[in-house]
């Protein structure tokens, strides 16, 4: 019930997400969950709520969860890891904060956080760990007993588990390709867009959000053109950009670079949406249905390759880390950055808007 190691005791995994709408009526709120105080422009909101209209009011993240929460409850018990799995939300039900009352009614005195999100930044970071703040403080107020002590899982962008399986779909995708005459196509990464303060701010000596999605990249491309043919060089662009539009946020937008690269007379393109664990609203939408069908506008044969999901490889890649975490496993990571620190500095990836209390700091 408890795992314990020369670094650390937990009595349960907590899967921390970001929640999506189930139906038409949850979509407004949700945004509004999202969005509050962060000056997001209406005309942005009217058109994200539009994305999940298209989708019956119906994020896939939940779901996507959902599958993720059975697959590693399966790989804990297959390899004999008697850990109970919860799962709480930022943004939608189940918030976190009944995901922790529920842990504190079983009895849960000590967990460890997997939040789903990769690399670092506000959005990715800090902004999970105020979440968990307030969620233990709100369910400190009920006068019910303290909430479980909470740690998170080191940022896993560079580990083999997040990795491997992605270069294995771009190599499939390229086969795809060249199964219809397109040879050696051009790989294009591409993660969510964030504001430049905030990517500039990121990780402890700040930068840290642009390197760690640019040595993932070369090392899905790397690995790739050792098993297939594919061009030289690759991109890292952006998608899904928000915010003001006076407030400058990463560049290039892959709409933007698709056109370029068409310019440019490449033969095809495989998009590898390296910035996201699952296919959530920003692949289905703003890759599946806005940048392949740009692409074919183009005349450029384009793919989009797989995200994560309930890989195998990913899931023993969180039992992986949760054994790290205790001091029972040695920490792999691919990358000269790795492995990420899970104690955050307490400067790290601030708070534009200011600090506030967050977990898992120095
Ligand atoms: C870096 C990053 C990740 C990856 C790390 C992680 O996974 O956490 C991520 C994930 C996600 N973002 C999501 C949805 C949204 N993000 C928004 C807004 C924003 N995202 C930002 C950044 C990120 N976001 C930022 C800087 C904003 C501006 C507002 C603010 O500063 O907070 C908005 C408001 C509308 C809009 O403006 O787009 C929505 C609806 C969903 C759910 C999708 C689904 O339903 O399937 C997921 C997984
Ligand atoms: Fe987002």
């Amino acid at each position: 019930m408890t795992l314990t190691g020369p670094r650390g005791s937990y009595d349960a995994l907590l899967l921390v997400s970001f929640g999506g709408p189930e139906g038409p009526d949850d979509v407004v709120p949700f945004l509004e969950n999202v969005t509050r105080g962060r000056g997001i422009p209406r005309e942005r909101l009217v058109e994200v709520g539009a994305h999940y209209t298209a989708f019956g009011g119906v994020s896939p993240i939940n779901q996507q969860n959902r599958d993720l929460l059975a697959a590693l409850r399966a790989d804990l018990a297959g390899a004999g890891v008697d850990l109970p799995v919860y799962w709480g939300n930022r943004n939608w039900d189940p918030y976190l904060a009944d995901a922790l009352r529920e842990m504190r009614d079983d009895g849960i005195t000590s967990a460890i956080c997997l939040m789903t999100s990769a690399y670092s930044s506000y959005s990715g970071c800090r902004q999970y760990r105020e979440n968990l703040a307030d969620a233990v403080a709100e369910v400190e107020a009920d006068g019910q007993g303290p909430a479980p002590r909470l740690d998170k899982l080191r940022h896993f962008f560079d580990h083999p588990g997040f990795v491997d399986p992605m270069v294995d779909s771009v190599v499939a995708c390229v086969e795809r390709l060249a199964a219809d005459g397109v040879a050696s196509p051009r790989l294009v990464f591409t993660t969510h867009s964030i504001p430049t303060a905030s990517a500039d701010t990121s990780g402890p000596e700040g930068g840290a959000y642009v390197a760690q999605h640019r040595e993932v990249a070369a090392l899905v491309a790397a690995a790739a053109a050792r098993r297939v043919e594919v061009q030289e060089g690759w991109d890292l662009v952006y998608q899904s950009r928000s915010g003001a539009p006076q407030i400058p946020w990463l560049e290039p937008d892959i709409s933007d670079h698709l056109a370029a690269l068409r310019s440019d007379g490449v033969p095809g393109v495989v998009i590898v949406p390296i910035g996201f664990v699952s296919d959530h609203m920003e692949v289905v939408w703003d890759l599946d249905t806005v940048a392949l069908e740009d692409a074919r506008a183009l005349g450029l044969p384009a793919l989009r390759s797989a995200t994560v999901g309930t890989d195998p490889r990913f899931v023993a890649m969180v039992r992986e880390l949760v054994l790290e975490r205790v001091g029972a496993a040695e920490p792999r990571s691919l990358s000269p950055l790795g492995p990420m620190h899970d104690v955050c500095p307490g400067t790290c990836c601030p708070n534009p808007r200011g600090e506030r209390p967050a977990l898992c700091q120095m």
